[in-house]
Order: C-alpha cells, then sequence, then structure tokens
C-alpha cells in the first residue's frame, strides 16, 4: 500500500507536534534553570556545555552554506553564519555566549579551550554537524526547526532567571535578545521551504525524523548535564569541577 503524502498544513502539524512531545523546554533540567532550583555551579555547568552548541553552530550553516544550489539560498542562509560569529571581533552570538559565561564567573580561556565539556556534550553536538553535513539538503534544513519552538523557551528562560538567581543579569542574558527575532525569521524560512520541499511521503517521513533526531541532540545534552551534575559524585573525569564553596 503506497502511504499517501500530507498536505503542507498537515505537515506542519506534525512538526509542531513533534516539537510539542519532545522540545527540551520539557526536560527536568531546563525546569530546574528556569524555575531557580539550580545552584550556581550547576548553572555554571549548563553555560559552559551549552557554548559548545553555540562555536559549532556556525561549523554546521557552513557545512549547509557549501551545499546549496542557488545564490537566493546561500544569500538567506550566510545570514545565520554572521548571526553567530559577527562580522568583526567580539561581536555576534557566540562573542555574546561568552559574556553570559564571563558573567557567571567561568574563566573565559577555560570556556573557549573546550578541556571542562561533558563526554556526551561533544558527541551530541558532532552529531548535529555530522547530520547536517551528511544528510539531503531537506533534512540538514529541517533539523533547525527547533527553532520554531526556541522563543518561547527563551522567554521563560530570562525570565526566569532574572527572577530566581541574584548572580544573573539582564547584562549576562544579553544572548537572548536578538534570538527573539533572529529565530522566528529563521524559523519562518527553514518552514517554508520545506513545507514546499518535501513532498512525497518519503521525503515527509525523513524531516519529521530529522525534527526527531534534533530534539534528541538538545535532550542529550541536558542528560548528561542532569546525570553529571544533579547527583554528587558523577562528574566525569576531566569535565568541569565548579570550585568548592
Ligand atoms: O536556547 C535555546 O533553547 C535554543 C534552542 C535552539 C534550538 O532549538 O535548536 C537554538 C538556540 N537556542 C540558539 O541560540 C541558536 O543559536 C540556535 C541555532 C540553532 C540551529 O539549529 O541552527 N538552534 C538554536
Amino acid at each position: 500500500m503506497t502511504v499517501q503524502p500530507l498536505s503542507p498544513d498537515e505537515l506542519e502539524a506534525a512538526l509542531r507536534a513533534i516539537g510539542a512531545e519532545r522540545y527540551h523546554n520539557l526536560h527536568p533540567f531546563h525546569r530546574a534553570l528556569h524555575g531557580g532550583t539550580l545552584t550556581r555551579p550547576q548553572v555554571q555547568a549548563w553555560a559552559l556545555n551549552r557554548y559548545y552548541y553555540q562555536c559549532r553552530i556556525p561549523a554546521k550553516d557552513a557545512t549547509l552554506l557549501a551545499r546549496l544550489p542557488t545564490a537566493e539560498l546561500r544569500r538567506e542562509w550566510r545570514r545565520r553564519l554572521v548571526d553567530h560569529d559577527g562580522d568583526a571581533p567580539g561581536t555576534g552570538g557566540v562573542a555574546r555566549w561568552l559574556k553570559l559565561t564571563d558573567g557567571l564567573g567561568l574563566d573565559r580561556a577555560y570556556v573557549e579551550s573546550l578541556d571542562g565539556l561533558l563526554p556526551a556534550t561533544r558527541f551530541a553536538v558532532d552529531a548535529y554537524v555530522e547530520f547536517v553535513r551528511d544528510r539531503s539538503i531537506l533534512e540538514a534544513v529541517a533539523s533547525s526547526l527547533t527553532e520554531l519552538f526556541s522563543p518561547t523557551i527563551i522567554s521563560e528562560r530570562v525570565s526566569g532567571m532574572l527572577r530566581h538567581y541574584d548572580f544573573v543579569t539582564p547584562e549576562t542574558l544579553a544572548y537572548f535578545q536578538p534570538r527573539l527575532t533572529q529565530a522566528p525569521r529563521d524559523s519562518d524560512f527553514a518552514l517554508a521551504y520545506v513545507r514546499e520541499h518535501a513532498r512525497t511521503a518519503e521525503e515527509q517521513a525523513a524531516v519529521l525524523d530529522a525534527l526527531k533526531f534534533k530534539c534528541g541532540v538538545l535532550w542529550a545534552m541536558l542528560d548528561a548535564l542532569d546525570y553529571a551534575y544533579v547527583v554528587p559524585g558523577r562528574i566525569p573525569p576531566g569535565a568541569f569541577r565548579p570550585d568548592p564553596a
């Protein structure tokens, strides 16, 4: 029996249902981060590990950019590189993420060295970069669609962290403000691309799987933090160890 393809609206609804079920806003570590029940060292561990995601995002976008077939698509996608890398030293999202790790009292050279990462952070983020490098353009674009759901979590995060943690200031969280406009712009484009190009049932299944995969990447990063930094005695050898209080 041949499976009938979904209409673009049905495909979008199926993508949104994946986010509603699997996006990392539902993870216990995020609930704790936003709800104010983490300690400063646990927030430091989150920011340090998330730095690796931030700094690999432009590399993943560059691998896709190189494969895009038209100037129109490349022009659209290259904005993401500028958003993250900036167009001068000290500008862009990665530099702003370092303001967050600075504000949390982490040594910048240590953060940038990547020496303190959890092994699973590295594996999860590298898997995302490799997925985008190796899969079809359609799957690669679809894997960015978690950003459909990020403005809500970012708003929750900023208000929750400012309310609950006296060691967090609006300047420390400056990374997130531009994301509130960048993420919808990027995800609107990616969603329109996927709605138009995922026509067959096979292509649509691949797109849905790409979004599930990406939700898994984000979830696995938080599982790793939850495992290592919530119950004492579980920090892997070589990973970030908070200073004794
Ligand atoms: O704070 C978040 O929860 C969150 C989530 C995501 C996401 O859903 O992938 C991104 C970001 N932030 C983000 O800041 C960012 O630059 C980004 C790029 C991408 C991507 O897949 O290309 N996702 C995300």
